[in-house]
């Protein structure tokens, strides 16, 4: 069976376990470590596909929880899939939508079946099982998916995990089963466990017996302390095959990318940049600033001056500050456009230094500059 995903590893660091690769998919090769912008509703917020082009982006996700409900994934799989829906020529992942069930809807109730909830739209009742989970990321056509699972909340009892645990495995089996086009899109399984090291282990083993085309680490970044999220991560990726992509999801801000990547993780998503740009609040070399502010309101400077993004060429704080106050859509296309660029370039900034085994010198110029205090 040919595999659509495949992961080639390109380098390894000296110091620590991060490393250097590629993830080749049917929609294009993407260098990692990497950023996914995520576009849940298949749009990144405020941004079109030429743009994220432009930014260098390869790979966005959507959710499989909200395209569901709307426009269907009927819709969208006549409109040529999530590719030909919205136009987009890289590659797409999509969650499955368990955490959103979790984070956006009301009654829900989880079964070893799977988990009955009402749509957060029209209050419609709704069900998703890991086969009907699979049919619908099957109808999206993104070229990874990931299994249904539970992310359980934080903190939960050790029996709480253990259950959810066995749910979250079976559940991953029942995919790998009913996922109808496995030679196009890759089915990714999704490790959880809580701060258990032990479940941790368990569950990346059971996982790797399925052979999957690659690996998520779920259950962080879910309100847990960051030692902890670093200590689960350091123990849990070991475990994981060293040919198959790593993905931790829900991650996040400079510091926490830095630290996964360390750890071994090659690729990442998280609505903090561009939500944090909606409310003006964006991310440069020296810390994150807050654009509205009225110590901006005569600056005339780059937002970052250490940015060479096209936004921080042709645009001021005090222009920007303005949009902000006033409304005007374009602020926030701005500073979207900015936080996206930044990322995606500290993470191309990242890689290099992976390459010129100077990672860890890299992270220290980095935090020094940025005013992170951590390790
Ligand atoms: C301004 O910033 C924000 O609004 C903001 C919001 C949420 C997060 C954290 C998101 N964290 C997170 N997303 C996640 C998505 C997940 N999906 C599945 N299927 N399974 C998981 O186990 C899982 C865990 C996650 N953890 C970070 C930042
Ligand atoms: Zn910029």
């Amino acid at each position: 069976m040919t595999v659509p995903v495949r992961y080639e590893l390109l380098h390894r660091c000296k110091d620590t376990a991060a490393r250097r690769g590629r993830v080749h998919t049917p929609h294009g090769v993407i260098e990692t470590p990497v950023f996914m912008p995520v576009g849940t509703q298949a749009t990144v917020k405020t941004m079109a596909p030429w743009e994220l082009s432009e930014l260098g982006a390869k790979i966005i996700l959507s959710n499989t929880y909200h395209l569901h409900l709307r426009p269907g994934e009927d819709i969208v799989k006549r409109g040529g899939g999530l590719h030909g829906f919205m136009n987009w020529s890289g590659a797409v992942l999509t969650d499955s939508g368990g955490f959103q069930v979790f984070s956006l809807s009301e009654l829900r109730k989880i079964t070893d079946e799977g988990v009955a909830f009402r749509s957060h739209i029209d209050g419609s009742p709704r069900f998703f099982s890991p086969e009907s989970v699979m049919g619908i990321e099957n109808a999206l056509g993104a070229d990874i998916i990931m299994q249904l699972d539970e992310c359980p909340p934080y903190p939960a009892s050790r029996e709480y995990l253990r259950t959810s645990l066995d749910r979250t495995l079976a559940w991953a089996k029942r995919c790998k089963q009913a996922h109808a086009r496995p030679d196009e899109q890759a089915l990714f399984g999704i490790v959880q466990g809580g701060e258990h090291l032990d479940l941790r282990r368990e569950a990346a083993e059971a996982l790797v017996d399925l052979d999957l085309p690659g690996y998520a680490i779920g259950g962080l970044s879910v309100g847990e302390p960051k030692p902890l999220m670093y200590e689960v991560l350091a123990y849990t990726t070991p475990f994981l095959p060293a040919d198959k992509p790593r993905y931790l999801m829900g991650v996040g801000s400079p510091d926490d990318l830095f630290e996964g990547v360390e750890r071994g993780v090659d690729m990442f998503d998280c609505v903090l940049p561009t939500r944090i740009a909606r409310n003006g609040t964006i991310f440069t070399s020296k810390g994150k600033l807050v654009l509205k502010n009225a110590r901006y309101r005569e600056d005339f400077s780059p937002i970052d001056e250490d940015c060479d993004c096209r936004v921080c060429k042709t645009f001021t704080r005090a222009y920007i500050r303005h949009l902000l106050k006033a409304e005007e859509v374009l602020g926030i296309r701005l500073t979207s456009y900015h936080n996206i660029h930044f990322l995606l370039d500290l993470m191309e900034k990242m890689r290099k230094s992976i390459e010129e085994n100077r990672f860890l010198a890299f992270k220290r110029e980095f935090y020094n500059s940025y005013g992170y205090t951590g390790q």
